[in-house]
């Protein structure tokens, strides 16, 4: 199996507060990494690391084992690395075809090329009909982001992070501010729409980690003190103490 991200000894400092202190994780192709650890750990700060939105102080992140770090966000994102983006980032009118359209024209370049886009227009209609379906949003193809159910517009954010050929995918608290039903729905939308993908999400809720991620890394005062499968993190003394008894607890 090959090697989908690499980081190698990354850090990252603001000003003389040290928010990441040396991580070194390996994930492969088609796994799906979650990424826990209390509040203030350094969770977002890793991610945007691995986004290109934040640089490192030091370290090396690979893709597919090409050095990325110092490479803009939408670089990182041609190479086939996607980020969730929060609802703000959707257009308020447009359809939900629409916006499946844009996303699948956006990450090939096709927006360059204005004969290649034309001549593209009836199978990026029908790839964008594909998606809605997997996304579960068929039947509200043609309502406008802005009129759609919250937990739609996050169905939709996925199904445009996933779009084209994006061959990881970052998702950012999935499931924040989800009912327990709208939480399982989406738990079963990002299995299916990740499938033959590699996904890194950080994500509050055990339930959905524990029940989508292979393996798990726990972040902790700026370093992994583990990574595992769900079993190996369960039974993991220092998890314990660290982080997963009080947030399992919360989660009661
Ligand atoms: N741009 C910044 N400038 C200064 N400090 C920052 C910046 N971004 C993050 N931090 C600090 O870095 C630490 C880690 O923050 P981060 O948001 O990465 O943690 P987190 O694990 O994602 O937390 P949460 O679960 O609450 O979202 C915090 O102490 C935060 O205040």
């Amino acid at each position: 199996m090959t090697d989908a991200i690499t980081l190698c000894n990354v850090q990252k400092s603001f000003g003389a507060l040290q928010v990441i202190s040396g991580v070194d994780l390996v994930i492969q192709s088609e796994e799906r990494h979650a990424l826990i650890g209390p509040n203030g750990a350094g969770k977002s700060t890793l991610f945007n690391i691995i986004s290109g939105r934040t640089e490192p102080s030091q370290g090396s992140i690979s893709l597919f084992g090409a050095p990325i770090q110092g490479l803009a966000p939408h670089r990182i994102a041609r190479r086939g690395l996607s980020r969730s983006f929060q609802i703000t980032h959707l257009f308020p009118k447009l359809t939900v075809q629409e916006t499946l359209e844009a996303a699948l024209l956006w990450p090939g370049g096709t927006h360059y090329a204005f004969w290649r886009t034309m001549r593209s227009l009836p199978r990026v209609r029908s790839d964008a009909r594909e998606m809605a379906e997997l996304l579960s949003l068929d039947a509200v193809i043609d309502v406008r982001v802005s009129e759609l159910p919250y937990a739609d517009q996050r169905a939709l954010e996925i199904g445009v992070a996933v779009c084209g050929d994006a061959k990881v995918v970052l998702l950012d608290e999935p499931t924040a501010g989800m009912s327990h039903a709208e939480t399982e729905r989406m738990t079963d939308l990002i299995r299916r729409v990740t499938q033959g993908r590699t996904l890194i999400m950080v994500e509050h809720d055990m339930g959905v980690v524990f029940d989508l991620a292979d393996r798990i890394s726990v972040l902790a005062g700026g370093r992994i003190i583990a990574t595992g499968t769900p079993s190996e993190i369960r039974g993991n003394a220092a998890v314990k103490e660290a982080y997963l008894g009080e947030a399992e607890g919360e989660a009661e």
